[in-house]
């Protein structure tokens, strides 16, 4: 294994960035690089796998296995830093980690160019019952690669039923929300819903929580579905430029993060049954024409009800109306390709504990 020696100034993100643009941190297929001579490496192994791509291995025991992942879309900058943060303070032994963690940046390329995805969207591409073997573009091999890191990552951590599996993937919104951060639970095909995982969104400072209704190509519900992990989407507040997002807006995410990283995040504390709204997701809008618009302004934000029989958008001969009292609309995007989700219709949910399907906790 090639090493990497950390220096006060190691910054994991700019490293990634840099790779390939500067010589002194070798070829880009020298990995995996263990990096070596950092505070945090008397007490535990940190691996650079893949670009972007960062183990920490506890020299301790642990029980769990967490993946934080972020920039799946490139532009996404608020948990790129954050994850940044995280990890920068690792290294430096500023934080003392207690759990196997997995730090993932998706999308390298794209953030480079300031943009979602370069030719493909990246967070539709990770489908586990179908899976990608063949790549036509930069989003397709990254994908490979990603999955092929969270199948070792889980795998070689420990049995499912002998560990506790996480896998957080950070994003923020294109408008803004009613909800300013909020997260979305994959598709469970009927398996439990696990209080503990909702009260570390809510921890997470998430508002509401929309539960998905089908399998879907995201980065969480990979996880989710091919390793059991509990997993979300969270979104972080809007899409910003790099150094515009403000810290503070984030303190209570972070600081929860890091909670949960050095095993002191207690979620029995958290009363997320007065903090947190539930949403079923009840339509998923794909679009199937170029004659596709959405029939509101384009700074309508997110989780924004319609009357019921009111239109919500038209695509080519179709109308979608509002079908029931209250049905709100999230991430709307009339530009994504044909075939892609083009927004998600939601309904507020009343009995939580019902839904959620541990009522005698
Ligand atoms: O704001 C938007 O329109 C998109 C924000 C975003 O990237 N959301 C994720 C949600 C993934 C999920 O449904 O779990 C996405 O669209 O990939
Ligand atoms: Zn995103």
């Amino acid at each position: 294994m090639s090493a990497l020696n950390w220096t006060e100034t190691f910054d994991f993100l700019k490293y990634t960035l840099s790779e390939g643009e500067s010589s002194d941190i070798g070829p880009a297929d020298s990995y995996p690089k263990s990096i070596q001579s950092a505070p945090a490496c008397a007490h535990l192994e940190a691996t650079l796998l893949a670009p972007g791509v960062l183990q920490f291995t506890p020299n301790q025991a642990t029980d769990t296995d967490l993946i934080l992942s972020c920039a799946v879309h490139g532009n996404e900058t608020a948990p790129i830093e954050i994850c940044n943060r995280l990890t920068n303070a690792i290294l430096a032994g500023d934080l003392n980690l207690r759990v196997r963690l997995l730090v993932m940046i998706g999308n390298i390329p794209a953030i480079k160019a300031g943009t979602r995805f370069i030719d493909e969207n990246l967070n539709r591409l990770f489908k586990p019952d179908a899976r990608l073997t063949e790549a036509t573009n930069p989003e397709q091999s990254r994908a490979i690669a990603l999955m092929a890191e969270v199948d070792r990552f889980f795998e070689s951590g420990g049995e499912l039923n002998e560990r506790r599996r996480i896998h957080l993937d950070l994003h923020t919104a294109i408008r803004g929300s009613k909800h300013q951060k909020f997260a979305v639970h994959p598709f469970l095909h009927g398996k439990p819903y696990q209080e503990r995982f909702i009260a570390l969104l809510s921890g997470l400072d998430c508002t509401a929580v929309l539960l998905s209704h089908e399998a879907t190509g995201t980065f969480s519900y990979f996880s989710s579905k091919a390793h059991g992990a509990e997993a979300a989407t969270v979104e972080l507040g809007k899409v910003m430029p790099f150094g515009e997002n403000n810290p503070m807006d984030y303190l209570l995410t972070e600081t929860t993060l890091r909670a949960l990283l050095i095993q002191q995040f207690d979620w029995q504390q958290v009363n997320w049954r007065s903090a947190l709204q539930l949403f079923q997701v009840s339509r998923s809008v794909h679009k199937q024409t170029e004659d596709f618009s959405l029939n509101f302004a384009d700074d309508t934000f997110n989780f924004t009800q319609f009357e019921t029989d009111s239109l919500i958008c038209q695509d080519g001969d179709t109308a979608y109306t509002a079908q029931a009292p209250g049905e709100a609309i999230v991430f709307p995007n009339a530009n994504v390709a044909i075939g892609q989700r083009a927004l998600l219709l939601l309904q507020t949910v009343t009995e939580p504990d019902q839904r959620l399907g541990f009522s005698d906790a």
